[in-house]
């Protein structure tokens, strides 16, 4: 990769985080720069760990730098975006040098801002690297330091804490910053459990069954978007847990359903398979551009009793 790249590759990550911090929807922005500025394998792959990586670590994040710097206010969000995906790659990545992270923000500082949000930028990143990281275990109330060590809001790590204790709450959170294997469900109307294992197989995948949905397969090793089976519709992903919604739902053949935040139609196709495609499920969502979303899904899993309305829940 040439500078030219590196600095195009930083640029669209900060753009791409500033667009999803306003509300945008992360894996659609995502998706439409990968496609508008073909970068290759290897690039979208440290794209999506940086701005995914960013995302998830926030307020673990921003605690690092408030230990540095103590006039939030006064910096415009670009520069604090800037300082948090170069302070994730900092603490998280092992492939970027620290020097190059650096490097990079400055550069980037300079053609969005000028000279003095550089020198800034270099000075905040460098007395991260030098003087090191605050220490979190030094908070001494549960609460907090669970929320900023695992970045989860302090509400939510309260309310898990006082439902489920403090020692459940800890497993749970460092359990949500753990990768989780890509799993997919099978439309059971279109193949068999059985042949969609052996098909995979065939293809290179190495997979199982799901130990908690009958329609589900985890995908252990290989890229499943490449798969056959998953462009001509035969399988879609979801995962484990969200197929639980519809085994609990239970909806029988010739039910009428109402999904009330549909897109993009994970669920909602699942209980259109489960209900073996006779009845009828509105599938609701709030925004007009999510509905093509859903329609897409039940067309690729060839499901017809879906109707995809503009619908705002709260009315
Ligand atoms: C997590 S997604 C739902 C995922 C979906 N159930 C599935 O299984 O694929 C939440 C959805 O709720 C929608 N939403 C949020 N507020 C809404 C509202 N007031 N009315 C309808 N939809 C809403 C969002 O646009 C978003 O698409």
């Amino acid at each position: 990769m040439n500078d030219l790249e590196k600095y195009m590759l930083r640029k669209t990550i900060l753009e791409l985080l500033l667009k999803i911090d306003q509300g945008g929807y992360s894996h659609l922005l995502i998706d439409h720069e990968i496609k508008a500025k073909k970068f290759s394998e290897k690039d979208v792959a440290l794209l999506t760990e940086i701005v995914y990586g960013t995302i998830q670590r926030k307020l673990t994040l921003d605690f690092y730098l408030e230990h540095f710097i103590h006039t939030k206010k006064k910096i415009q969000p670009w520069v604090w975006m800037l300082l948090r995906m170069s302070v994730y790659q900092m603490v998280y990545l092992d492939k970027v040098p620290d020097h190059a992270v650096i490097h990079e923000a400055v550069e980037i500082s300079k053609q969005r801002g000028h000279k003095g949000v550089a020198s800034f930028v270099n000075g905040v990143l460098r007395n991260v690297q030098r003087k090191g990281l605050p220490d979190i275990s030094e908070i001494k109330d549960d609460a907090q330091r669970l929320s900023i060590e695992t970045s989860h809001p302090l509400w939510l790590v309260e309310n898990w804490i006082e439902m489920y204790g403090y020692e459940t709450t800890k497993k749970i959170c460092i359990a949500n910053l753990q990768d989780k294997p890509v799993s997919i469900r099978i439309q059971p109307m279109r193949i068999e459990m059985e042949d969609a294992l052996a098909k995979l197989k065939e293809e290179g995948y190495r997979v199982r069954r799901s130990r908690i949905a009958d329609q589900g397969i985890v995908i252990e090793q290989g890229n499943i978007l490449k798969s056959p089976l998953f462009k001509n519709g035969f399988v879609t992903i979801q995962d484990q847990s969200s197929m639980l919604a519809g085994i609990m739902l239970d909806p029988k053949p010739g039910m009428t359903v109402l999904d009330a935040c549909s897109a993009p139609g994970g669920k909602a196709t699942h209980l259109a398979e489960l209900m073996e495609n006779s009845g009828k499920i509105h599938a609701h969502d709030l925004h007009p551009n999510k509905i093509k979303e859903i329609n897409k899904r039940a067309e690729q899993l060839q499901l017809t009793i879906i109707d995809a309305k503009q619908v705002d829940a709260r009315n």
